[in-house]
């Protein structure tokens, strides 16, 4: 349901576009299912994963290469018809930053789009922290999904441009899944099917850096 819901934008004279920002390292049924379920609430016709190019506020981390989860995120969205993936954060020189994902997926889409920025609760959490801010909002339409260990709040955003949305609770989260590959534990069902295969065949975590997230 949606728990707190702040002037979504109204009508449907407009397509309504997910953006689905993340590093997915690797993409899982947390990220899965919170597109689905904000596509439903807000009647989205299409929800497009946008993968981090290199990923700034990650940058002590060690993150697989771009192209890895790229394809794994392409692996995951393959079988529903309305989740796509996007190159534009990859292909970009530099650091990742949503202001310039909004603005090429904004400009490549038109003017007949509205888009809707999927988030997390722990990723809301640290919004007021990302680059132009401001600028963020008046592209884009807010939507922090609930996490498991993380207090969904708002943390002072700007009134009608967020809105809170509970899921399903997955406590499923990519470092957890990096950690279970290297330890040699399994991971079937926390990811689909096919990004065990891949990780399998391209020997994808094995070794968990000591620079590596957690
Ligand atoms: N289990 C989950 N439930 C709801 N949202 C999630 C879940 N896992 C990740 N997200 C959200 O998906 C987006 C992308 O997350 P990200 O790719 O960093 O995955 P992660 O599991 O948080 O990774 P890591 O453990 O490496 O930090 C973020 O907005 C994050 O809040
Ligand atoms: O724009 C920023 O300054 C910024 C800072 C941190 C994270 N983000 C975006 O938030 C999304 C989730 O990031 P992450 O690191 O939790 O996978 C992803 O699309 C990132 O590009 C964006």
């Amino acid at each position: 349901m949606v728990r707190c819901m702040m002037n979504a934008p109204t009508g449907r004279g407009k397509r309504r576009l997910g953006v689905m920002g993340g590093t997915f390292d690797p993409i899982h049924h947390g990220h899965l299912v919170a597109a689905s379920e904000v596509a439903h609430h807000f009647d989205l016709d299409e929800v497009v994963f946008v993968p981090t190019g290199r990923p700034w506020q990650k940058a002590d981390k060690t993150v697989s290469a771009p192209e890895d989860r790229y394809l794994m995120t392409v692996i995951a969205t393959a079988s529903n018809p309305r989740f796509s993936v996007s190159r534009v954060d990859i292909d970009r020189p530099g650091p990742t930053f949503t202001i310039d994902t909004l603005r090429e997926i904004a400009a490549a889409w038109g003017s007949d789009v509205e888009l809707y920025f999927i988030t997390g609760a722990d990723a809301l959490a640290q919004i007021l922290s990302w680059r132009d801010v401001e600028e963020l909002f008046t592209i884009a339409h807010f939507v922090g999904a609930t996490r498991p260990g993380h207090i969904l709040h708002d943390p002072g955003l700007p009134k009608g441009k967020v809105s809170l949305v509970e899921i399903p609770a997955l406590s499923i989260s990519s470092s957890e899944c990096r950690e279970r590959v290297a330890s040699g534990q399994p991971i079937w069902y926390l990811v689909p099917d096919g990004i065990v295969q891949y990780i399998n065949k391209r020997g994808l975590y094995r070794y968990v850096s000591p620079r590596s997230d957690r």
